[in-house]
């Protein structure tokens, strides 16, 4: 940093330029060395920028950058400046000359050094400031230290591979995917071990639909009461069981857990004995044709408990099923057992909800009702609001049993039917129990019927948002749902 007198003539000709970059001539030295001393470190980081900084000249024309002027010594007066060295003793030789002729050039700072000269601006003590506010020799460290990696032979960038050319394509098969593919199956065989009764197995080939199946869903052996569902507890007053002693279990004509036909006394007896299997207990042919709910006895009957006839629901699921991929209608069941008419397979299970949460987790899917696993209790639901506000929903989409897979029919092998096991006080809770409408051959599809009890009706006019079916049955009745949530429809 010095006075320097520029080449040139004319205006400039006796002018003397005080140039702050760093671009420091021989006998420049002493004066760096004396700002460097200074208290005033942020001058000598500015000294000490990178020349290419672009300068700015700056006129010191007015008063506000030369504060004081001396008359030292050989009568040469120097600029001092306020923001400055207090006193820079420069032994160039210099001209005698006045403010006008003066011009300093200064490096213009970057927004960085900005930033930091406002801030030191603001600090009252500036012992210590260049530590703290202007750490920049770190990066002129590393710069002269060329600190940044360089080739240690020549580099042909023709090799170097481009990302866009090379991006890998999903394998669902390459070795990681196949132990993450081995993870989600053993996932799905730790959730189905968990299921009550005979084995539940899927037998689903992609990787893609296992995923699927093993992620988002939960199999349970019973239902999940959620927040506002009120229920009557089966210890309660109101549960009631019947009078029956019988050695072999309760009597057809007279028990009370038998409903009633509705024009006589005469009880409905809804199981039998399985004619092809003298084992199983199945529900009779003509009340798999009828609209009824079982009320099957339970602990606080007189009968001989599990041992009475009237126990088939609640003794549990005994034939195996399969879960399979049906292409078109997603997962479906069958089974690898041959299954009798009347034979129960299981129960529909799932999250039991008020009315009101089904409704908003309804809206919540938008609309779309191309897959809807609610299933409304409303069998003694009346169409009025009270009752309506009093139903509970079953909702399977995210814990379930296996009859969860179980697909649409217009003409279905299952029926599912309304029961009560042990707890006979709670019209507003009951199973929703599948049992077989004819003999079913080992791996046919299980399905049954979304609007039980419009079997022989033909849509009046297809709705063009329903879910169209697509069951293959030539009286196919060509949707799923007029509406989306199943029901029994087989109210009495
Ligand atoms: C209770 S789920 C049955 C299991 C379902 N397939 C799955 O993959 O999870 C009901 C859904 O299955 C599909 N579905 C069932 N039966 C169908 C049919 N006959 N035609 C078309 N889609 C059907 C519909 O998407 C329906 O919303």
């Amino acid at each position: 940093m010095a006075g320097r007198v520029p080449l040139g003539s004319g205006a400039n000709q006796n002018r003397v330029f005080i140039d702050l970059t760093d671009e420091t001539e021989p006998n420049d030295s002493e004066v760096s060395e004396n700002l460097a001393q200074s208290k005033f470190p942020f001058v000598t980081a500015l000294a000490y920028r990178s020349p290419t900084v672009p300068q700015k000249r700056k006129s010191l024309d007015s008063s506000d950058n030369v504060s004081d002027w001396s008359s030292e010594g050989n009568n040469v007066q120097r600029p001092r400046l306020s923001h400055a060295h207090p006193d820079p003793s420069t032994p160039s030789p210099a001209p005698s000359l006045r403010p006008s002729q003066i011009s300093v050039v200064i490096p213009s700072p970057t927004s960085k050094q900005k930033r930091e000269i406002a801030i030191a601006r603001c600090v009252d003590n500036v012992n210590g400031m260049d530590a703290h506010i202007f750490p920049t020799t770190d990066e002129e460290e590393r710069v002269n230290k060329a600190a940044y990696p360089t080739a240690k032979g020549p580099v042909d960038r023709r090799s170097v591979p481009l990302s866009f050319q090379s991006t890998p394509t999903l394998n669902l098969l390459s070795p990681t995917n196949t132990s993450h593919l081995a993870k989600l199956r053993h996932t799905l065989d730790e959730k189905l071990k968990r299921i009550n009764g005979s084995a539940v197995i899927p037998t689903v080939d992609s990787p893609k639909r296992l995923a699927k199946l093993a992620d988002n869903f939960e199999f349970i052996n019973g239902y999940q009461y959620r927040e506002g569902v009120e229920r009557i507890p089966d210890n309660s007053d109101f549960n009631i069981g019947c009078a029956c002693t019988g050695a072999d279990g309760c009597d057809r004509f007279t028990c009370d857990c038998l409903s009633k036909e509705e024009d006589s006394e005469d009880r409905i007896v809804p199981y039998e004995i399985c004619e092809s299997n003298r084992r199983l207990i199945v529900a009779t042919k003509s009340f798999l044709k009828r609209k009824a709910i079982i009320y099957e006895c339970n602990s606080r009957c007189g009968c001989n408990g599990e041992r009475c006839w009237n126990h088939v629901v609640q003794k549990g699921r005994t034939i195996r099923l399969e879960i399979f991929d049906t292409g078109s209608r997603g997962f479906g069941l069958r089974s690898p057992d041959l299954i009798h008419r009347g034979q129960f397979i299981d129960l529909y299970l799932g999250e039991v909800i008020t009315k009101a949460e089904a409704d908003e987790r309804e809206n919540l899917t938008d609309g779309s009702h191309a897959q809807s696993y609610l299933f409304s209790l409303d069998w003694y639901v009346k169409d009025d609001d009270d009752e309506e506000r009093n139903m509970k929903v079953i909702d399977g989409r995210k814990f379930g049993s296996a009859t969860r897979f179980m697909n649409h029919s217009c003409n279905p092998n299952c029926k599912i039917v309304p029961v009560c096991t042990t707890n006979h006080a709670d019209e507003y809770l009951y199973n929703l129990a599948f049992f077989a409408n004819r003999d079913i051959a080992p791996g046919t599809e299980l399905t049954f019927d979304y609007n039980q009890g419009e079997e022989n009706t033909t849509p009046q006019k297809i709705d063009p948002e329903a879910v169209p079916c697509l069951c293959g049955e030539t009286k196919c009745r060509g949707q799923l749902w007029p509406n989306k949530r199943k029901g029994q429809g087989s109210k009495p």
